[in-house]
């Protein structure tokens, strides 16, 4: 889908993207990185809106030097920041793309409301953009992005300003994008965690480099660390001592440190998932005990742990709590 080779891009002050080389392929592919990493300069380049210093980037096999009219054609563009116009509706708007890029007048409108309605946006369509919530908004981005069908969309950081419910959402309906679809994603993000749980692969940049590609499952194998509350039982009153020792015999690697739980309940338990295994002993251990499943959750992870993998690994409480 996206090859860069050695992609660098210097603003006179500024090194945005330092020799940058990615094979990227079909699926939801995360950009990730912190701000000013280098995310927007990326996505611009491979729309061909904007040259590369050095290096060469492919997408969809087109060269983005020469063959951004065609990339923008077959590919979906989501931009970071809010660029919709207040006093025309969703549906006027969509269908205004829709036309820019092709699309006949009926298809046009057919395609609008199919996509409209695949991003959650239903009466409000037809009112004003202008009194539209930061959610709505983000959700026409989206919906514009796919309009002509393309085979690929550039998502630039699709949940800023969404409250968690919000960002779940659209996490949901970029999975969909790929899963309902089969249109290829890739979404930039400055958190991992929550590319972690969308994306197939994840690339982490830092200062316009790379720091590391590699598919989500590497990720959340070498860095998932749960978090399990439970509550006692007759038989076990302190149920967190129970089950750290039953899943400690089962094999599981605890952390030492245990987090208090709400007042008045117990503490909570910090473990090393190797995969989705270790969910299923955890259930399970809880289950055969007679406990009460309060919560397991997966910690998100700060990119700061990618930059600094030792420290995470020499000190995975400080580092990895949230
Ligand atoms: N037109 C420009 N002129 C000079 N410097 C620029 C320009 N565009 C971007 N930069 C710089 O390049 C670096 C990368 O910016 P970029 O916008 O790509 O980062 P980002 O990862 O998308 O972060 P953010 O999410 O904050 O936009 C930053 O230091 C930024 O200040």
């Amino acid at each position: 889908m996206i090859a860069t080779e050695s992609l660098s891009k210097r603003f006179p002050r500024v090194t945005a993207l330092d020799r940058l080389s990615l094979d990227i392929g079909p699926g939801v592919t995360g950009l990730v990185g912190a701000n000013g990493a280098g995310k927007s300069t990326m996505i611009k380049i491979l729309l061909g809106l904007s040259p590369a210093t050095e290096g060469h980037a492919k997408v969809l096999g087109l060269d983005v030097a020469t063959d951004g009219p065609a990339i923008r054609e077959r590919v979906g563009y989501m931009p970071e920041h809010d660029c919709l116009p207040p006093d025309v509706s969703a549906t006027e708007f969509v269908v205004h793309m829709a036309r820019m890029s092709g699309l006949p007048p009926a298809a046009a409108r057919e395609r609008t409301a199919d996509t409209l309605r695949h991003v959650g946006l239903y009466e409000e369509r037809y009112r004003p953009m202008g009194g539209y919530s930061t959610g709505m908004k983000q959700r026409v981005k989206l919906a514009q992005a796919l309009v002509h069908d393309p085979q690929l969309v550039l998502l630039d950081e699709p949940t800023n300003g969404l409250d968690p419910v919000g960002r779940d959402e659209m996490l949901g309906l970029i999975r969909r994008v790929w899963t309902d679809f089969g249109i290829s994603v890739l979404v930039t993000s400055h958190l991992l965690g929550e590319l972690e749980r969308t994306c197939d692969h994840v690339v982490v940049i830092d200062g316009g480099r790379l720091l590391r590609s590699s598919s989500t499952s590497d990720f959340t194998q070498t860095m998932a660390t749960v978090a399990v509350e439970v509550t006692g039982s007759d038989t076990h009153p302190d149920g967190t001592a129970a089950l750290r020792a039953a899943l400690t015999a089962a094999g599981v690697a605890l952390h030492a440190r245990v987090e208090e739980g709400l007042p008045g309940a117990g503490h909570i338990l910090l473990l090393e998932a190797t995969g989705e295994e270790t969910y299923d002993i955890v259930r399970d251990t809880v289950a055969d005990l007679g406990l009460g499943l309060v919560r397991m959750e997966q910690r998100r992870h700060h990119i700061a742990e990618v930059f600094r993998p030792d420290a995470a690994a020499d000190q995975p409480l400080e580092v990895r709590s949230r």
